[in-house]
């Protein structure tokens, strides 16, 4: 089990003052508490002999002497050890979310979100219960125990003894218990984060889950993954249903051995009233301990099991990282100067062949220059690599080494931040964040100023029906603010790209949710956004890629006709029949 708490190490060292603080407040705790019955048994003991007032008052005052203390060093107790924990876990959180926040796009498509949010919280708190709670029990028992059992000894070996006997028995029941408390509650959590999971794609999808009418068989779908969860966590109750009762037998069953043994010990003048009082004070001191073991245990599991899972987090190494050694790293800088960050923006594709994992290939054999300063539209059948495409020159995947080059260097030989930090992307789909409209625009650059935010979005335009809502930029968006429309959430998007003042802009079919008039009036505004810059944009409308430097043609991954538009429409191929069809479409257009 100790194996399975070594993640925990670095953060335990951490914090190694505040726990070695711990200890002694619980060391002196139980040293105080050990007292109690001994005074008692004192007590009681002078009550059959010479017993007066002022005799009664010392006891007493000695009595609240120990309250006093033992109260003061518990407090000193909680306050350190569960504020350790807390501390952990604040670490820990931030630990496992800087790392979430460093995985590559393609992680959450292999990991299911309400997966991960289960980890982050239900497990985290189970650690955290196993750090704080489940420590210090442990801790004041085994203190306890051993601070005991000197007095309890002194007073009678054999009673000791006796009473002792039966406490393997409730050790070998624990150990029993433990393991299959532990299975169970692994059971329980890999169920919680199905549940999860299915609860946070519903909340997502509730738009098409409405529009299908499946709200029935979706509640229906629910309920059988929550009754395996309340099956499983049932048969958890049983468990530990047995467990506690189990244990506090056990220790009936030593109360009930020492009044026996005790007993005859008293009548045979061996030990007196006080001695056995005090005696079954310890026992009943210990009885809470002990019973605590139970639970202490069922908390030490839950916490190893939720570990490992966390830990499964901490470990995962992002797919896509820099990949420059220190010696290239110097070399370039020695080479480049303090220009190293800078991009001109020309882009390559050499060679290039791509298959996602598992996967058969998707692009195949690429070859294509886009020089700084000029503009590439791609066009293309759906699902023939275009996003592929784009998405390699950021590395939001990524390809062979060498394959894609910018400023002649390898994409992977960048380091990742001036890299991004120099192209803006418009994705596909697009997505805002529950915040202003304005610090969605400002996303990336947190110094803009409300001049350029106001500037971007007008290029974008988007401006004038962002001023049209009541609160103007500072129009709260999603889930507490406006639902924008797709084609707003489009613009919104594009202004947020042009925002960074990018080398490099690339734009994923990102003007297919705007009408043709507003799409030009954008493009004309980003060509002088863009002069000298780069621009890569996929398109499904000829009239957004016609007067780009280069049309490439993707078909099946392959580029089919690379030019510009007259040149390609003298080929008579594909974007020759998509121009013609495209025009018919208009001209209906007109007609009707
Ligand atoms: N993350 C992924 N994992 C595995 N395969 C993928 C992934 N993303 C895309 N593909 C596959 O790669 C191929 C190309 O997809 P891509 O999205 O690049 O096409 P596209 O030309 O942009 O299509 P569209 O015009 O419909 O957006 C498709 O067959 C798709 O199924």
């Amino acid at each position: 089990m100790f194996e399975k708490l070594r993640p925990l190490t670095p953060y335990l060292r951490r914090y190694w003052k505040s726990l070695a603080w711990g200890g002694v407040a619980v060391v002196l705790y139980n040293i105080i508490k050990v007292l109690l019955p001994a005074v008692i048994g004192h007590a009681i003991d002078d009550m059959q002999h010479h017993l007066t007032q002022t005799i009664v008052l010392h006891h007493a005052l000695r009595l609240l002497l120990i309250a006093a203390l033992s109260a003061v060093f518990l407090y000193i107790t909680r306050q350190v050890i569960i504020g350790a924990s807390r501390e952990i876990e604040f670490d820990l959180r931030n630990d496992l979310f800087a790392n979430l926040e460093r995985q590559a796009p393609v992680f959450y498509h292999t990991h299911r979100t309400g997966d991960i949010m289960a980890r982050t919280t239900n497990d985290l708190s189970a650690v955290r219960q196993l750090l704080g709670p489940a420590i210090m029990y442990s801790a004041n028992t085994i203190v306890f125990m051993a601070a005991a059992l000197p007095f309890m000894y002194r007073i009678s070996p054999k009673l000791t003894f006796f009473a002792f006997v039966p406490m393997p028995a409730a050790s070998v029941l624990v150990q029993y218990f433990g393991n299959r408390i532990h299975r169970r509650f692994e059971r329980i959590q890999a169920m919680y984060s199905d549940i999860s999971a299915k609860a946070q794609e519903n909340f997502s999808g509730a738009r098409l889950i409405r529009a299908f009418a499946q709200e029935d068989a979706e509640i229906a779908s629910f309920e059988t993954a929550n009754q395996e969860y309340i099956r499983r966590s049932l048969h958890l109750v049983r468990l530990m249903a047995m467990l506690w009762p189990t244990l506090e037998f056990v220790l009936g069953l030593s109360l009930m051995i020492t009044l026996l043994v005790g007993g005859h010990e008293v009548v045979s003048h061996r030990i007196s009233v006080g001695q056995f009082t005090a005696f079954n004070v310890y026992m009943v001191q210990l009885t809470w301990p002990l019973i605590a073991v139970g639970w202490v245990v069922n908390l030490f599991q839950r916490g190893t099991a939720s570990i490992v899972r966390i830990d499964e987090l901490l470990k995962e190494q992002p797919t896509i990282a820099d990949e420059l050694t220190d010696q290239e790293l110097q070399d370039r800088n020695i080479r480049v100067g303090a220009n190293y960050f800078d991009m001109k923006g020309d882009i390559e594709f050499r060679n290039l062949s791509f298959s996602y994992e598992g996967g058969s290939e998707v692009l195949h054999n690429i070859s294509l220059k886009i020089p700084a300063g000029s503009s590439l539209a791609i066009v293309g059948p759906t699902g023939s690599g275009k996003s592929t495409l784009v998405s390699l020159i950021p590395r939001l995947i990524d390809a062979a080494p060498g394959m894609v080059l910018i400023d002649d260097v390898p994409v992977r030989k960048w380091l990742l931040d001036p890299l991004r930090q120099n192209i803006g992307f418009v994705p596909q789909e697009t997505f805002l964040f529950s915040e202003t409209i304005r610090q969605n625009i400002a996303f990336g650059v947190p110094k803009a100023t409300a001049d350029q935010v106001e500037e971007a979005a007008t290029i974008a335009h988007i401006a004038t029906e962002i001023l049209e809502f009541p609160k103007g930029f500072d129009t709260m968006v999603g889930e507490r603010g406006v639902t924008l429309s797709g084609g707003q959430k489009q613009r919104t998007s594009i202004a947020r790209a042009i925002i960074r003042n990018p080398r490099i802009l690339i734009l994923d079919d990102a003007l297919a949710s705007v009408d043709t008039y507003t799409e030009e009036r954008i493009l004309h505004g980003l060509r002088n956004v863009m002069e000298g810059r780069t621009t890569v944009f996929i398109s499904h409308r000829i009239s957004t890629a016609r007067n780009a430097d280069q049309i490439a043609v993707l078909v099946a991954g392959r580029i089919a006709e690379l030019g510009t538009h007259d040149e390609l429409l003298a080929r008579n191929g594909y974007y020759t029949s998509l121009f013609e069809k495209q025009r018919l479409e208009e001209e209906l257009a007109v007609a009707t």
